[in-house]
């Protein structure tokens, strides 16, 4: 049996603030540096040990995995970051307040930005500052890579070649592999996993900060998952990131 650890990060300074994030690259917050720490010792006290690590190359997710891997005392174990975990691109919702967003457009409007599978926000323009084409980190991906906005499945399409050519060869291998990436990009790769429909997606939210472990065939077939945390702890925590599009 394999097994696998996904950790979205800790709470970001715009979570806090409820803003559309995606490929914005804000920090944690106070609450989120201590979710992460959590996070590590919990996974400490479950006698986890990792081999290797995947992130994004977004700071949130990056700091997340620092302060996992300080706290159970990891912190030599290779890092890989990558854009394909980004976040999902929230395109022109980009630093827009989720609950005035639903005022002004209605709920059912901002559900179908946020959580339908296919329907992506709407753009940016190239020539919107939010847009990363000159942002150095991004220099090495084509024209058509870079993103003015992405549905989930565009998420899926763009995180899963990195799962075939890097991640599941390691998991295959025997490495105890740790992903910290964020509640889009890793409810793109739990869709993938568990062969979630396109109608049940919608209601899947992850919590921040709370190690989801997947046990796995040796052909990566998922057997079971869990959250290390409490139950309604949990529950709490997903409900939370589910309505904050209400007021
Ligand atoms: O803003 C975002 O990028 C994501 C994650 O924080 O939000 P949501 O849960 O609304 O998809």
């Amino acid at each position: 049996m394999k097994k696998l650890v996904l950790l979205r990060h800790g709470e970001s300074v715009w979570n806090r603030e409820n803003r559309f994030t995606g490929w914005t690259d804000v920090g944690l917050s106070e609450k989120g540096i201590e979710e992460a720490i959590r996070a590590g010792r919990t996974l400490k006290d479950e006698g986890f040990v990792f081999d290797v690590a995947y992130t994004s190359v977004l700071k949130r997710a990056i700091k997340t995995l620092w302060l996992v891997l300080e706290e159970m005392d990891l912190m030599w174990i290779p890092e890989y970051r990558h854009w394909r975990l980004n976040e999902r691109h929230y395109g022109a919702l980009q630093g827009l307040n989720k609950a005035e967003t639903a005022e002004r457009h209605g709920m059912e409007q901002v559900m179908i930005w946020r959580r339908s599978y296919d329907i992506p926000p709407p753009p940016l323009t190239p020539d919107d500052q939010r847009f990363p084409g000159s942002d150095p980190r991004y220099a090495s991906l084509s024209p058509s890579e870079i993103p003015l906005t992405e549905s989930l499945k565009d998420t899926v399409n763009r995180f899963l070649p990195y799962w075939h050519e890097t991640i599941a060869p390691a998991v295959k291998e025997g490495k105890r592999v740790l992903i910290t990436a964020h509640g889009n990009s890793l409810r793109a790769l739990v869709k993938y996993l568990d062969l979630v429909s396109d109608p049940e997606i919608v209601n899947l939210n992850i919590p921040t900060g709370i190690p989801l472990v997947y046990e796995l065939t040796d052909n990566l077939t998922p057997i079971r998952n869990y959250y290390l945390g409490d139950p309604d702890e949990v529950a709490r925590a997903s409900r939370m990131v589910a309505d904050q599009i209400k007021k």
